[in-house]
């Protein structure tokens, strides 16, 4: 599907790093060296604004390496871009090492996923349907 974007940030636009990624990389769009002390978070910039169809949204969720490697994860996750939303998209990273993490401009520091989402309209009601599972739910199938 095509989806309009402004990029006024410095990087070529995302795009998905193999065939079949669901993914696309977001690279963060910055004026100088960024340091995430730890524990520390701290909004990235992307430079990138787009115009999402009437019932898609994109989600910013983490990259496994660097949350792996550096401890690095995304302290909304995963974050949720608005289809009516035409601001910058930006990422709200966390360092979770006990080790200082620079970020530069042109790094990978999220992945983004466009996906389809429903609006309700509320039917309200008095009882729900019956299941077997009925109110049971944090564990209560065991956790072995
Ligand atoms: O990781 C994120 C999450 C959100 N947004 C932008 C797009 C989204 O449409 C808007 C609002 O996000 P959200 O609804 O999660 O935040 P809120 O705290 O509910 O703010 P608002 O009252 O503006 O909806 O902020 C980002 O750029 N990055
Ligand atoms: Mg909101």
């Amino acid at each position: 599907m095509n989806i309009r974007i402004i990029n006024n940030s410095k990087n070529a636009l995302p795009a998905y790093e193999t065939l079949h990624a669901a993914g696309m990389d977001l690279r963060a769009n910055l004026e100088e060296t960024v340091t995430l002390k730890p524990l520390e978070r701290k909004l990235i910039p992307t430079g990138l604004h787009i115009e999402l169809p009437e019932g898609y949204e994109a989600q910013i969720r983490p990259r496994s390496g660097l949350a792996f490697k550096h401890g690095i994860g995304i302290v909304n996750s995963p974050g949720t871009i608005d289809a009516d939303y035409r601001g910058e998209i930006k990422v709200l990273l966390v360092n979770l090492s006990n080790e200082d993490f620079e970020i530069n401009t042109g790094d990978r520091i999220a992945q983004m996923i466009v996906a389809k989402h429903e609006q309700v309209t509320w039917v309200q009601a008095d009882e729900l349907g019956e299941t077997t599972r009925g109110h049971g739910g944090y564990g209560h199938t065991g956790l072995g």
